[in-house]
């Protein structure tokens, strides 16, 4: 189908954003978003800005799935109306907000190992097969994983996944809200949004979920980076407060701005298909 095509388009031309966002939060040798896509430029090549999106790309319809089907289900149990009567007896925004912190808590489990392994590889500088120089620790995402596996344990795979679930649980509910809230703000009454509605609103809520999840993808990113050689952080609270510490409380914003601007087409599009998989499905 064309809109799960645009889907991982959409995907793979967010990705880089996303590398040098994730850059951004755990390393401290670049001094903006500039200087960081012309150092990995020119160190990495544009090959550089794809490391690690084979499992995003594998595991999104997966995680969307949750996500999506969590917060649909959990509204349908909490205002017992389907899709279609909705638009008559629009849901409180509580119900939306709950059903949406139910989905984002869900969906976080299913998304911790996935994510931990996208953010390794994308904190892997080195320059791919150079001959001479030492290889990258980890030679792709299937390696990356046993090697987790192997030296931290299984519960190695779900480093950061408290901080994943702390992000995501709020945020996905005010997503949801953004969401619904600028679709009803210019839909008539008992009318289905338009196409250029939804794909507004659902950059919007992206855009805002994500302003409102920085600080602590911030601190997701860091625990996750966190035990690769030895342990810095005893835990989140430690990781917060020498993060703060060390580079003061504009450390929570850290790779906000590049990430807003992934977030506005990949948001976009998502809601454009999950609406229209509801029209479908219904
Ligand atoms: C709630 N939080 C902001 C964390 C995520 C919201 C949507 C995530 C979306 N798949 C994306 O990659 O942008």
């Amino acid at each position: 189908h064309p809109l799960v095509t645009t889907g991982a388009l959409g995907l793979v031309l967010g990705h880089p954003f996303d590398t040098v966002k994730v850059r951004l939060q755990t390393q401290t040798t670049y001094r903006g978003i500039v200087d960081c896509m012309v150092k990995i430029y020119r160190h990495e090549s544009l090959l550089g800005f794809f490391k690690g999106m084979s499992f995003p790309i594998a595991s999104i319809a997966v995680v969307n799935s949750v996500l999506f089907g969590v917060y649909s289900n959990t509204l349908l149990v909490l205002t017992a109306t389907s899709h279609q009567e909705r638009r008559a007896q629009p849901p409180s925004y509580t119900h939306i907000f709950l059903a949406g912190c139910t989905g984002g808590f869900l969906q976080a489990y299913c998304l911790a190992p996935f994510d931990l392994i996208k953010v390794r590889l994308q904190n892997q500088t080195e320059p791919r097969a150079q001959p001479g120089s030492p290889p990258p620790r980890y030679q792709g995402p299937v390696h990356c994983a046993a090697s987790i596996f192997r030296e931290e344990g299984p519960r190695g795979l779900f480093r950061g996944a408290w901080a994943l679930t702390l992000r995501d649980t709020p945020t996905v509910g005010i997503y949801f809200i953004t969401y619904e809230g600028l679709c009803r703000q210019y839909t008539p009454e008992g009318q289905n949004p338009s196409s250029a509605t939804v794909l507004v609103a659902g950059g919007f809520a992206g855009i805002a979920s994500w302003v409102a999840a920085t600080p602590l993808d911030v601190i997701k990113s860091r625990m996750q980076m966190d035990g690769l050689r030895r342990r810095v952080y005893q835990g989140m609270l430690d990781c917060m407060v020498s993060s703060v510490r060390q580079e003061g409380l504009g450390v929570f914003f850290r790779g906000v701005t590049i990430n807003s601007a992934r977030a506005f087409p990949v948001n976009a599009v998502t809601f454009l298909s999950y609406e229209y998989l509801l029209r479908w499905w219904g």
